[in-house]
């Protein structure tokens, strides 16, 4: 099982942050030797020391394999990530210099490992600030998804967001009176293109993981009474109360652009919008805008022959 669970970490790594984690250790590697190729070798070599500041250097690395695996990419992951990098390289020069004693007109390494431990402490220390005030934020959708939506039969077991058939019921809700509310509420129908080549490639664990963090980033980029479905497959739908319609398009598009360049760069959503203003069947409305959603796939992909 333990096994699984780190098969499972690495992969995610692999897959959303292996730029970082290449660099960092390229960079680790290329300071250590830096290090031992300038200095002199110290005569007498005290061991327990080493072993104790080679266990630091390993611990620092296993804290930064546990930052990236639990994180997806954005400005706090960097942060952090920057922070605890500084951080275990100034464990890779304290743990070389239990080895090799440093020139004393040359005070790069000493000043490099001097330097790093404050400057990681400042940037670690912003980026949990930071990730707190994330929390917060996904905390509060969380409870709004307690408060309103008490219907843990409906619930998506793979990314704990609501299926279709809790749209439709609270469909039915708005459509009844969505005529007396203003601005009306917006249903927007959502669908991640090349999934199943996505799964091909990588396989189907991390095509649900895709999924996860779809689901998850779409509760933070929307409001707390928004409510946040997966239809099916790779298709999701989000419908909003509280927005104008004139920036409603213009918001999605500025969300999906955050939301796609936190998973991967290569992600295309297509989506459709359909504002509830006189509708009838709550079913009805959600068959029209897959099928609206469907004609829209359809053209891209014409389009796409064409050119
Ligand atoms: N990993 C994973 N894959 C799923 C899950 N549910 C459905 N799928 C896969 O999602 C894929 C959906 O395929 P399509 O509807 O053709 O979507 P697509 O490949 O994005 O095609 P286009 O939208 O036309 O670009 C299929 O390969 C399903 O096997 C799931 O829970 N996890």
């Amino acid at each position: 099982m333990l096994i699984f669970q780190l098969t499972q970490h690495l992969r995610f790594i692999m897959l959303h942050h292996l730029h970082y984690l290449v660099g960092g250790c390229v960079g680790a590697l290329v300071l250590f030797m830096a290090a031992l190729s300038n200095g002199t070798v110290k005569p007498e070599i005290q061991w327990l020391d080493a072993v104790g500041e080679g266990v630091a250097c390993l611990f620092a690395l296993i804290w930064l394999l546990f930052l990236l695996c639990s994180r997806p990419s954005g400005r706090i992951t960097h942060l952090m990530f920057t922070g605890c990098l500084l951080y275990w390289y100034s464990t890779v020069l304290d743990f070389a210099d239990e080895f090799v004693r440093y020139p004393e007109h040359h005070r790069l390494f000493q000043n490099i490992e001097s330097l790093s431990i404050p400057l990681a402490m400042l940037m670690i220390t912003v980026g949990l600030f930071e990730w707190l005030r994330e929390q917060r934020q996904i905390n509060r959708q969380l409870r709004q998804r307690e408060m309103f939506h008490r219907e843990y039969r409906l619930l998506d077991p793979l990314t704990q967001v609501y299926t279709e058939p809790y749209l439709i019921q609270q469909l039915q809700r708005v459509c009844g009176a969505a005529m007396t509310h203003q601005p009306h509420p917006i249903l927007f129908v959502l669908d991640i293109r090349g999934f199943a080549q996505f799964n091909m490639k990588h396989g189907m664990l991390a095509g649900d993981q895709l999924l996860k963090s779809f689901a998850e980033l779409l509760l933070s980029h929307s409001n707390v009474d928004d409510l946040v479905c997966r239809c099916r497959g790779n298709r999701f739908a989000l419908l909003v109360h509280q927005m104008p319609h004139a920036h409603a398009s213009r918001h999605m598009e500025q969300a999906l652009k955050k939301i796609c360049h936190s998973i991967s760069t290569e992600l295309e959503v297509c989506w459709v919008q359909q504002p509830i203003s006189n509708c009838t069947s709550a079913e009805a409305l959600v068959r029209q805008s897959h099928a609206n959603l469907d004609a829209r796939k359809h053209n891209s992909q014409l389009e796409s022959i064409r050119a």
